[in-house]
């Protein structure tokens, strides 16, 4: 799928939302504490041009999302409430937030909604149907509503009912500004990337994030693999990394693709060293080890200084960088200096760089950096499949112009 695809759909600019119940689905996947409070507010930010223009357009307003992977349960620490909360404050206007995003209470929240309001439903993920993409499941959330505006860029490679279902069944099902944002920057970067292109890679979805590398081996010069994602590959060339992040069913699948990455004649870099800790805590006991060496039963939370020195010296070097996955537990402060280093170079480089992901983004910010970059997508898995040349299932459903 190239950016080819948008100008095919229709955007919110091409409706009226006037007096319209307008279903939005947002990606409000946002980090929290352990209180619940929002560390990182990007991906509710980037939502507001279009959550204002429907406002503003005298649309009302049925917002979607999921937050975390609760499973098709209800689980109070998934509610969508805090993001309902900060959105209230960013637009300086209360938000509804509904007890459910499904059944007669919501319907009767909807049916009471004013031009220009604003409903929060709650995590479409707390009912199975969602993640099935199932089309009672669909149909119920598509009941609420006249017309359907998915803005949800992080989640546009799910096919799912709050993503792909209810745009099958509502009409017009269009893009919000964000997903049309998202994919000039993204399809730009990759048209013609300056090279040599680096990917680099880390974060602690592994299994999702493991079956992109086959075809960005096809596109990129270099591969970089850090962060969690790192310990399945050197566990795949028999290091024993005591208690890492290693996804044991798919060590094949990183030999595979390490040999495949010879074949190609891609380097692919992996961490020579760590910090390693003795337990998954913020203040745990740490040490610097190599492969070698790694203490058992300890655990990688951050790349070591060796491996800092080598990865920046390659990156320092390239024309375009994207980057989707922090390269270590970026959120305990100890560790979170290889992620940091990480910006820090790409802020220093003249390189395109285009970073990628929820926690991604929230690194960045983190670091002060974030407005050094060329541009930073909301979508981890989103863009990297888009990156990959897939089709993403949120778009594909748009209707046509
Ligand atoms: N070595 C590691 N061990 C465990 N978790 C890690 C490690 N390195 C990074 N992480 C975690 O990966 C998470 C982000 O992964 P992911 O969701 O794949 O990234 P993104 O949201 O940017 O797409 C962060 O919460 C970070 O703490
Ligand atoms: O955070 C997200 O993806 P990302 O971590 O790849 O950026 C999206 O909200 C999608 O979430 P999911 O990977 O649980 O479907």
């Amino acid at each position: 799928m190239g950016v080819d695809i948008m100008l095919n759909k229709m955007t919110v600019r091409d409706i009226d939302c006037k007096g319209k119940r307008v279903f939005c689905r947002v990606d409000f996947n946002v980090p929290l504490d352990k209180e619940g409070r929002i560390t990182d507010d990007t991906r509710i930010v980037a939502a507001l041009p279009t959550i204002k223009h429907i406002i503003a357009q005298g649309g009302r307003l049925i917002l979607a999302s999921h937050l975390g992977r609760p499973k098709g349960t209800p689980k109070p620490e998934f509610s969508l409430a805090p993001a309902a909360e900060r959105l209230g404050q960013l637009l300086g206007q209360t938000i509804g937030m509904a007890p459910d995003c499904v059944g007669a209470e919501v319907a009767k929240l909807v049916a009471d909604l004013p031009e220009g309001e604003v409903l929060m439903l709650e995590n479409v993920r707390f009912h199975k149907g969602e993640t099935d993409n199932d089309a009672a499941f669909s149909a119920q959330l598509a009941a609420l509503a006249d017309v359907y505006v998915n803005d949800a860029f992080g989640t546009a490679h799910r096919a799912h009912a709050s993503t792909e279902g209810v745009a099958r069944i509502l009409s017009p099902a269009v893009a919000g500004f964000l997903i049309e944002k998202e994919l000039r920057y993204l399809g730009q970067a990759i048209a013609e990337p300056v090279r040599p292109l680096v990917a680099v890679l880390g974060g602690a979805k592994v299994s999702d994030k493991l079956p992109a590398i086959e075809s960005l081996l096809e596109k990129v010069d270099v591969l970089i693999i850090g962060g969690g994602m790192a310990y399945t590959f050197l566990k795949a060339k028999g290091y024993d990394l005591g208690h890492s992040l290693i996804e044991e069913e798919r060590l094949g699948m990183a030999a595979e693709l390490m040999q495949r990455a010879a074949t190609k004649g891609v380097a692919l870099l992996l961490p020579e060293d760590h910090v390693a800790a003795s337990e998954f805590k913020a203040d745990a006991e740490s040490r610097i080890c190599g492969n070698d060496d790694f203490p058992a039963g300890w655990m990688g939370l951050d790349i070591g200084p060796k491996t800092v020195a080598r990865f920046s010296e390659v990156l320092s070097k390239a024309g375009t960088v994207v980057w989707n996955g922090p390269m270590g537990v970026f959120e305990f402060d100890a560790f979170a200096k290889g992620t940091f280093a990480v910006a820090q170079v790409l802020a220093d480089s003249k390189a395109v760089s285009i970073i990628g992901g929820g926690d991604s983004a929230a690194a960045a910010k983190k670091s002060g950096l974030a407005d050094r970059m060329t541009h930073i997508s909301t979508g981890g898995g989103a863009s990297l499949e888009f990156l990959e040349g897939k089709e993403l299932p949120g778009i594909v459903a748009l209707t046509d112009k």
